[in-house]
């Protein structure tokens, strides 16, 4: 046992260790089926978040856990294999029911596996339908096979303080499975408290009778569910009895079958402030965890199950908010019909879609008006930004489905395509400031523009595929944005993507969680433009087209070398820049006038 501990003393580097199993624990018990991309998105997060233990998947069938089908899929991810392959510091255990899944995990070159065992009879037959013994023979096979392919191997106990058939669970029972999981070689055993009920008498007296028996604290890890709240007090308790691995899953993410509303595995974020708050090192970053409990929280839809990571988001938004400039700005109207509006403010316009009866679509006459708007603030040397935003319920429905066949189609098409190209090629930054739901080619509008800011709420849907259409116009700006596989993924779904997946991805700069919140987020991103340059900007949006449409061309060598002589003439706009950050000055570019004037 001594000898198996060594061999694991750099995966004990940090004070306490934590295993993540939120991506197959937390996720397994989620009856909406969730794709395979937020799966992945999950993981990478996870481990930007300084995860260092991560359980990716299991490797069971879909009829009995329909969630984890795509096991494979997640293994054989070119991100999961490059890990696999390269980053030997970092975990990612898969659990195997059976020798069948160890082959299919041998096949896609993991490195761990995890195998699961009972401590109770009833418990076993119902979850696995054999009984302990037999669980452990399975187990041991896959053990053994495993290790003569130099994986590691780790078990885990469940039911390890109750059995939802049997009632308490005896410290005996729980003694026969470990000892026997660490004979078969597992290297770490995780003491599950399946039901949550466990309190912590309970883990003083089960550990004490553990360590009575001889097993060493060191080899024993923690998974404690939190359905009657007292998992953080039974990690505690643990603790300072010598355990130094925890189990626990992001956003409190999982449940158990057995226990109708119960809460699921004890939060991460939750565990690693419980030791942060101690000086007890864990290796994550609680920031950046907390983000990515609360991105999947809003991903599934459902409440965030951490309370530390809860408090942690509400305190970050109360002090951006205090970040926020105190003075609104103002905006006066110069022009409407009754299909726009349009204001501007200081060298910022804005173009507002004016019909929420209709949802905003782009029917010939909106778009008509809104070319109209945009060519004018384009052509207006005092504009640097140009925002598209909305009135009532939907930021923009897409393209008129009133007008889709014949001559009308012909029209929706070139109409539809000019709007889109005259955003995507404007000298000025372009901002989509999204207040509603977005379908089709409102997605469009959003995507073709600079930069995006968004309610939380509003979610985007390609729609096209549902009514027998693609997005065939607005597809080279979801692309762009999205990459291929998400944009793939998300036409072939129709499925509303939130806005809080998009800003996961960076897609969305800030999502806003009222309306009022998201005008001064808009206020505070234009307070913050005013200190980019007008030609910088034109230059760098050039830079960015011609390297996503061009890239490693001649054309795109031409346009780097034309846009550095522009930028390096005596009467550019850099004379001004640079002659100011000499003074130690920054320029508000906005009050520059003679900028506006600039050639770029
Ligand atoms: C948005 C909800 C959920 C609101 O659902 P709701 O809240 O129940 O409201 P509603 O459905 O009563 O809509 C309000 C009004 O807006 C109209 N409306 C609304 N959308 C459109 C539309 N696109 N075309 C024509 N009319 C539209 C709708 O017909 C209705 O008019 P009313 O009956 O009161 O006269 C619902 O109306 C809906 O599902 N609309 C369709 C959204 C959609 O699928 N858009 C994609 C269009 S296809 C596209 O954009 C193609 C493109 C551009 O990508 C092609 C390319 O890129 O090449």
């Amino acid at each position: 046992m001594t000898q198996q501990i060594n061999c694991e003393r750099d995966f004990m580097m940090a004070a306490v260790h934590i295993v993540e199993v939120g991506p197959r624990d937390g996720l397994q018990n989620i009856r909406t089926s969730i794709p395979t991309p937020v799966k992945l998105g999950l993981i990478a997060k996870l481990r930007d978040a300084g995860l260092k233990s991560i359980e990716l998947t299991s490797v069971v069938s879909p009829k009995a856990i329909p969630q984890l089908q795509d096991c494979q899929q997640i293994m054989s991810s070119p991100m999961v294999q490059e890990w696999l392959q390269k980053e030997s510091q970092l975990r990612l255990p898969v659990l195997v029911p059976n020798t069948r899944g160890l082959q299919v995990a041998l096949d896609h070159g993991v490195r761990e596996v995890a195998v699961f065992v009972s401590a109770t009879e009833s418990f076993s037959k119902a979850n696995i339908n054999c009984s302990v013994d037999e669980g452990l023979r399975r187990a041991s096979a896959i053990a053994s096979a495993a290790k003569s392919q130099g994986l590691a191997v780790r078990g885990y106990v469940s039911c390890i303080f109750a059995d939802p058939y049997s009632g308490a669970t005896p410290p005996e029972v729980v003694y026969n499975v470990v000892s026997r999981l660490i004979e078969m070689g597992c290297y770490q055993i995780s003491l599950g408290d399946t039901l949550g009920v466990g309190a912590p008498a309970q883990v003083t007296k089960l550990l004490d009778y553990l360590f009575s028996r001889g097993v060493e604290p060191s080899i024993l890890a923690g998974h404690f569910h939190d359905t009657y709240g007292q998992a953080l007090a039974n990690i505690w308790e643990a603790y300072r009895r010598g355990i130094r691995t925890f189990d626990s899953s992001v956003g409190g993410l999982g449940g158990c079958p057995f226990a109708p509303g119960a809460k699921g595995n004890v939060a991460t974020e939750d565990v690693v402030y419980l030791f942060q708050q101690a000086g007890i090192e864990t290796g994550v970053d609680l920031k950046r965890l907390a983000e990515v409990g609360s991105w999947i929280s809003h991903h599934l839809n459902q409440a965030n199950g951490s309370r530390a990571g809860s408090a942690l988001i509400a305190k970050a938004a109360r002090s951006e908010k205090q970040t926020m400039p105190q003075q609104r700005m103002n905006w006066s109207e110069i022009f409407t019909s009754v299909h726009i509006l349009v204001h501007k403010s200081g060298a910022n316009g804005k173009i507002t879609l004016n019909q929420p009866a209709k949802g905003n679509v782009l029917s010939l006459a909106l778009i008509s008006d809104f070319k109209q708007a945009f060519r004018k603030l384009e052509a207006d040397a005092t504009i640097n930004r140009i925002i598209i935003t909305a009135n009532g319920k939907y930021f923009c429905t897409g393209m008129n489905l009133g007008q889709s066949f014949g001559k009308a189609a012909k029209e929706n098409f070139d109409a539809l395509l000019e709007l889109f190209e005259m955003i995507d090629t404007s000298g000025k930054v372009t901002i989509a400031c999204i207040n509603g739901p977005a379908f089709g080619g409102g997605i469009g509008l959003a995507f073709a523009c600079d930069i995006r800011i968004s309610l939380r709420s509003v979610t985007f849907t390609l729609s096209e595929v549902k009514l027998g259409l693609c997005p065939a116009i607005i597809s080279k700006y979801v692309l762009r944005e999205f990459g291929v596989p998400r944009t793939r993924e998300a036409m072939l779904s129709a499925r509303a993507v939130s806005a809080s997946e998009l800003h996961s991805y960076g897609i969305i700069r800030t999502v806003a969680e009222t309306s009022a919140d998201l005008d001064l987020c808009l206020d505070n991103l234009l307070k913050e433009l005013r200190h980019s340059s007008p030609g910088g900007s034109k230059m760098s949006k050039e830079l960015v087209r011609i390297g996503w449409s061009d890239p490693n061309t001649t054309m795109q060598q031409q346009e780097i070398a034309r846009l550095f002589r522009e930028m390096t003439q005596p009467d550019s706009e850099s004379a001004i820049g640079i002659a100011e950050f000499q003074k130690k000055r920054a320029v508000d570019w906005d009050l520059n006038a003679s900028i506006a004037k600039s050639k770029l």
